[in-house]
């Protein structure tokens, strides 16, 4: 069983990107602990960062055939802008977590809108970096059960 860790655009910057806001930690820290923790709780893990939607989308397009069972997302600015990135999870219909480095609410009123957040099981944002360990424990938990 697999679970499939998304970045979207600019979060190959995470550790040098607005270190006030995003924190220290990189992308390759967070991957790597990912991987570790997913491991620890009996799933395998795969990541995949890009900078471009349409790279998002064909690789949730992929996900249907390659054993993937649920996604961990962080999308980015795309959170604010992309139907399309929504439509491809409803498409394949496998349950994502939104994740947001974060407080979006309390930030600019344009990063208020997620257009993610409607076919999400859970959205977390604020927590740092930690969130994407609590979105994978919670996804994890939940794929145990189903
Ligand atoms: O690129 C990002 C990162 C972000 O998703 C976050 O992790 O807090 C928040 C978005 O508004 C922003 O465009």
């Amino acid at each position: 069983m697999s679970i499939l860790l998304l970045n979207g655009p600019n979060l190959n910057l995470l550790g040098t990107r607005e270190p006030h806001i995003y924190g220290a930690d990189t992308l390759a820290d967070v991957e790597r602990r990912f991987i570790d923790e997913a491991k620890s709780l009996g799933f395998a893990a795969q990541c995949f960062q890009s900078n471009h939607e349409g790279a998002l989308i064909d690789r949730i397009h992929a996900a249907r055939l390659d054993g993937t069972r649920g996604f961990v997302i962080n999308p980015g600015g795309l959170t604010h802008t992309s139907v399309a990135l929504r439509d491809a999870f409803a498409g394949v219909a496998l349950p994502v977590m939104e994740v947001h480095v974060s407080n979006v609410h309390k930030r600019e009123e344009f990063r208020h809108h997620s257009y993610i957040s409607g076919i999400a099981e859970g959205v977390i944002a604020g927590l740092g970096v930690m969130g994407y360990s609590a979105a994978l424990r919670f996804l994890a938990a939940k794929l145990s059960k189903a």
